[in-house]
This record gives C-alpha cells, structure tokens and sequence, in this order.
C-alpha cells in the first residue's frame, strides 16, 4: 500500500510544528525520517498514521483519504509503534500482543485460529516467544519494546509507522528489527535517530528540520557531509559506498 503526504501542516497554539510536508511512499518500500531532536518527527509519523488531524493538506493511504475512513478500517490495515508505550500494569505479554488483533475481531466472534497464529508468528518474529507468560511490567525496557512491536506485527497490517523502534534495544536487536521492518512484505515509515542505522536499512531518508521536509532520497544522495553539518551541527566522514552501496558516518570529535 502506499502512503502519500500532501502540504501537511500542523501546530498549536501560535507554534507551528509540521510545515508544508508532502512526501510519498511506495507499496514495499522503508522510508526513514530522521531529524533533530524537537524537528517534528513524531508529529509527522502521528498524521501520517490518522492519529492527528492536520490543519490543513491530505494524507492518503492506498489512493484513500484517511479523513474519510473510519478508526477501525484504518487500523485493519495501519499499525503504530510509539515511542516507550505504556501498558496496563498486570497483564501477560501474550495478552499485550492479543490486543494487537482487536481490529479484526468482531464482539460476538471468539479466539480463531488465524488470531492464535498471529500473536505466536508475531512473538517469535520479536525473538519474544520465551516470555509470553511473563507479566508486562516485569520485562526490560528492551523486552516492552519488543513486544509493542509484536503487538503491531498481530495487527497484520500492510502500513506500519515507528517512532524510534530501537530505542531500549541492544545491537543484535537493534539490526534485527530493523531487518526484518526493511524484509516485511509492507509499507513502512520508521524514524530513527541513529543515522547509520538508517542508512542501513531503509530505501530513502527524509531529513526534518523544523518540521520542514530538508532533503528526500536514497541514503547516500541524502547523508552529505553539508548536510550533517548544517542539520545535525555535527563534523563527519562519510565512507562505505563500495559493497554494499551505502553510506557509512564516522563522527569526528572538533
Ligand atoms: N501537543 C503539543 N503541544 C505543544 N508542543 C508540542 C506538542 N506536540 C509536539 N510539540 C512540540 O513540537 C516539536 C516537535 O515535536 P516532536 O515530538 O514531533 O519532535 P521529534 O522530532 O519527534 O523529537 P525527538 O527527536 O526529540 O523525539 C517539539 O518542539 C515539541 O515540544
């Protein structure tokens, strides 16, 4: 499915927060959005996903206007993983993740086997099926995110959007959702704050710059030292193009 952004505006109050954003992605595709801390990323990824209305502009999803579906359509096709999500205290992972397939369920429908096979699929695919017992507030900070990204996986859903899925995560977890974000068969839209990581495992980058789009493309148009240092504010080398395409920043201490 695609996602298609046009002239996004958003703010409260007299603070404009999301200027004049339009962006597209395709059906398969890993857009990243990376920016400075307070440049807009989350507010974006929320009136991408339907979660806040713009002030002015469109998003469509699929060819749709999402101002015109309704909150469970979306949601059957749309997932979010939020940054550090708070869950109701004593409930088990396994009932985290089962919340991940309400949208699908209707109220007179019992437990099917198709929703059975989408929380263990989605547990394993989290590297999470050892815990499913454990209760919620028991995990690591690591492990809560993990499974909010299990939950998202349960949903089933073609689109997904996360803000800083890393977070919390060791390396080895860190590559591995990102991997499997850039091999899912669906479209996703993933801030991140460390830019190699980015450079890794998405197709194209939007940089954000006080809510503004600065640059679009693949990492290595993207990625400039020009760009680091006027967007970022800091001093890098940028190497790595050779095997595998893809740019690689070794920051320089100045
Ligand atoms: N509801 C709100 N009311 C007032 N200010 C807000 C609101 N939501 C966001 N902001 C402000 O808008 C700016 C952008 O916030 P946002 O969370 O979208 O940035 P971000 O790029 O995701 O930041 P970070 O990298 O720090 O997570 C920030 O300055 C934030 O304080």
């Amino acid at each position: 499915m695609s996602v298609v952004a046009e002239n996004l505006h958003w703010g409260v109050k007299r603070k404009t927060i999301v200027t004049d954003v339009s962006l597209s992605v395709a059906p398969g595709e890993t857009l990243g959005l990376i920016g400075p801390n307070g440049s807009g990323k989350s507010s974006l990824l929320r009136l991408l996903a339907g979660l806040k209305r713009p002030l002015s502009g469109r998003v469509e999803i699929n060819g749709q206007d999402i101002a015109q579906v309704s909150r469970r359509a979306l949601s059957r096709q749309v997932a979010f993983v939020q940054q550090s999500a708070a869950t109701d205290t004593n409930v088990s992972v396994r009932d985290v993740v089962r919340l991940g397939r309400t949208p699908h369920r209707s109220a007179l429908a019992g437990w099917s086997e198709a929703d059975e096979t989408a929380v263990s699929t989605a547990l394993a695919r989290v590297d999470m099926t050892g815990h499913r017992a454990q209760a919620w507030q028991t995990l690591s900070g690591g492990e809560r995110q993990r499974v909010h990204i299990a939950r998202a996986l349960a949903q089933t859903p073609q689109v997904m959007f996360l803000d800083e899925p890393t977070n919390h995560l060791d390396i080895h977890h860190q590559i591995e959702i990102l991997r499997m974000v850039r091999d899912l068969d669906l479209t996703s839209v993933v801030a991140l704050h460390d830019l190699n990581l980015a450079a890794m495992f998405c197709d194209r980058i939007v940089v954000l710059d006080e809510g503004a789009v600065r640059a679009c493309g693949t990492p290595d148009a993207v990625l400039t030292r020009a760009l680091l240092r006027e967007v970022f504010r800091v001093a890098a080398d940028i190497t790595g193009l050779s095997d595998t395409g893809r740019p690689h920043i070794r920051f320089r201490p100045e």
